[in-house]
């Protein structure tokens, strides 16, 4: 498993990027990453106090620094904020510096998931549902052009998901190691 790139976790708030990486750099025994964790340990401050305080566009600019800086290392795993493929920037640094994989989830599974949390500051809103179908709508089309890889989290928990992943990236890597014996 030496060989294998980075990998980098996209998907919407709720698909189990967080979760499931932490498993899957475990599993790999690889040094785990969270861009969202990354952010708050350098500002001293949670995501909700950047987003009131600096805004959306304030932390734009620091997950796009954080992005940078964690994508030039190497053989680790990174889960990253839903919101990282809105920046052209930060979807080349993901696809040139790894194997993307798209963790997609439905809307519904979404909600479940995100309902009791208040650290996600666009969801606080009266109608979460409406918000998640909307950035679905303008953001898959942009996890699928950045991904490598699409693999769903709505069926089966972290742990399976996890294993699917290794078996397919190892797959991605090594076309030929399935006949190998
Ligand atoms: N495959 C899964 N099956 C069931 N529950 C899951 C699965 N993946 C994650 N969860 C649960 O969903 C919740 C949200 O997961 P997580 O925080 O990993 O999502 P995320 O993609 O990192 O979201 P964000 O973009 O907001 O950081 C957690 O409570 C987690 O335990
Ligand atoms: O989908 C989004 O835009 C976000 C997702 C979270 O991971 C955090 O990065 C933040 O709450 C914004
Ligand atoms: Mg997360």
């Amino acid at each position: 498993m030496q060989d294998l790139p980075n990998l980098f976790l996209i998907g919407p708030m709720g698909a189990g990027k967080s979760t499931i990486g932490r498993l899957l750099a475990a599993e790999l025994c690889r040094d785990f990453y969270d861009s969202d964790h990354e952010i708050q340990a350098r500002c001293g401050a949670d995501i909700p106090w950047i987003f009131d305080v600096e805004g959306e566009a304030g932390f734009r600019e620091r997950e796009a620094q954080a992005i940078d800086d964690l994508t030039r290392r190497s053989g680790i795993v990174m889960a990253t904020g839903g919101g990282a493929v809105i920046r052209e920037v930060n979807r080349r640094a993901l696809r040139e510096r790894g194997t993307v994989i798209y963790l997609y989830t439905t809307v519904e599974q979404q909600l479940r998931r995100t309902a009791k949390d208040r650290n996600r500051p666009l969801l606080q809103a009266e109608d979460p549902g409406r918000v998640l179908r909307d950035l679905f709508a303008a953001r898959d089309p942009l996890y699928r052009a950045t991904a490598d890889l699409i693999v769903r989290t709505d069926r089966r928990g972290p742990k399976a998901v996890a294993s699917e992943i290794v078996r397919r990236v190892t797959k991605l890597v090594d076309p030929l190691q399935s006949c190998k014996a």
